[in-house]
């Protein structure tokens, strides 16, 4: 049985401070830290304290107990999600309500931050779904940079074509997210690369076991993101690309999964309809129940807090360099943090320094200034609630 995989997509900030730099600033308002690395951590959260161990099993790195403290009885949850490699310690700090921040120690420097999820808007949903106790695993992901890219817009107006040139140009960054979609395939889609193409009554049944990040009907067919389909993206290093309509967009911002949202819009209906009519893969009457969608996705693309960047495809170079200098490919940007990512053979030995509202301040506990590494690391947590990005609109 497929077993699910959760999204390595829960991002956040992360400032990186060099030693022989700037003087690390230490935050008064830190909270007591009862964090320890050792072989179990525990966490209290409201009635529940969680018990994070590590675990003689060797197929499950870590294990979790739920202490009721009302009623003293322990429930061991279903855990959701692709586990943390196995380590020997490890530290855990509760980030809010809904999550508790671990930070192994002893594994590869890109693997080294997780969370437990105990109530994220995610985990309440399979708790119901499934009727037991649930917690789910998600990765860290250092930096915005490597945040998945949500794209979304009217059919026709060349969100696939401007995909298809950013992964051309840039074919070790992007991943693209290979949706499912119970349409019929169109002469030169291939099953597996462009959309799992797929029976409307199995895609139902992976939805009901909760295997699906979102889904929408979309112009009378069902389409969605697997959890999988995000998690082999990221598995490989890359960030995700999801070619998805705007009620997915919704879904997506309402879950756990950090992006950045782009919406793409045509310079003039008219233009929309000669777009989609030159590409000759839809009937008349499809056309005419695009088109009619079309004008809803518009009204919607101003919708407050959902898309952080509106694009205008006007000229097909001049919108795919907009779309390169949004996301910083333009000026040979590298990301602060790269040079810690890609150096995955690196091992992680950071303990948790800080806590206040806003960040945890991790310190590398080897000498890792001569390995050019960071020795303070900050995890900005503003970015774990949504982040706030810069609202654009490009021409
Ligand atoms: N800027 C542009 N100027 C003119 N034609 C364009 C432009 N961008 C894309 N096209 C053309 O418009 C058609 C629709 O583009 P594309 O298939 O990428 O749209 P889409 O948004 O991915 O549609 P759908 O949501 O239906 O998959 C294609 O034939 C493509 O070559
Ligand atoms: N909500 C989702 N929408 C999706 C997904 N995959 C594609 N789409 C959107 O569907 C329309 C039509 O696509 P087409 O390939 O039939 O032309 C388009 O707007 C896509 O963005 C998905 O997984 N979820």
């Amino acid at each position: 049985m497929f077993t699910m995989d959760r999204i390595q997509g829960v991002s956040f900030l992360i400032t990186v401070h060099f030693m022989g730099e700037e003087a690390p600033v230490f935050h008064v308002e830190s909270v007591a830290l009862e964090s320890r690395d050792c072989l179990q951590n525990s966490i209290d959260i409201g009635d529940k304290t969680y018990v994070i161990s590590i675990s003689d099993d060797p197929k499950s790195s870590i294990s979790i107990k739920i202490l009721d403290k009302l009623t003293q009885t322990w429930v061991v949850p279903t855990v959701l999600g692709a586990h943390p490699t196995p380590t020997k310690s490890h530290a855990a700090i509760l980030v809010n309500s809904e999550k508790i921040l671990i930070i192994e120690k002893g594994v590869a420097l890109n693997d080294f931050i997780w969370f437990l999820e105990v109530d994220t808007p995610f985990v309440k949903q399979q708790c119901k779904i499934k009727g037991t106790e649930v917690v789910a695993w998600s990765k860290g992901v250092i930096s915005e940079g490597h945040m998945p890219i949500v794209i979304s817009g009217p059919s026709g107006v060349g969100k696939g074509t401007l995909i298809a040139k950013l992964m051309k140009e840039f074919p070790s960054k992007f991943g693209f997210s290979v949706s499912h979609t119970t349409r019929s395939p169109r002469e030169k889609e291939i099953d597996g690369i462009h959309y799992h193409f797929t029976e409307r009554s199995k895609m139902e049944q992976e939805i009901s076991e909760g295997k699906f990040l979102e889904f929408a009907h979309v112009h009378g067919n069902l389409y969605g993101t697997s959890i999988e389909a995000v998690e082999s993206v990221s598995d490989q290093g890359k960030r995700c690309i999801l070619d998805i309509d705007v009620q997915g967009a919704r879904s997506v911002r309402a879950s756990s999964l950090e992006a950045i949202f782009i919406f793409v819009c045509p310079p003039s209906f008219e233009e929309l309809e000669k777009r989609l009519r030159a590409r000759g893969t839809e009937t008349e009457e499809q056309i005419q129940k695009r088109l009619k969608n079309a004008r809803a996705e518009l009204d919607q693309s101003n919708s407050l807090g959902l898309f952080d960047h509106l694009l205008i495809n006007g000229g097909l170079e001049a919108c795919y360099e907009n779309l390169k200098k949004l996301l910083s490919l333009d000026d040979g940007h590298e990301d602060s943090n790269d040079s810690l990512i890609k150096d995955g053979k690196a091992i992680a030995c950071y303990s948790i320094l800080s806590k206040t509202n806003s960040e945890i301040l991790l310190q590398s506990e080897t000498n890792e200034v001569e390995k050019g590494t960071a020795n303070l690391l900050s995890l900005d947590l503003s970015s774990l609630s949504g982040g706030v990005l810069t609202r654009t609109f490009d021409q």
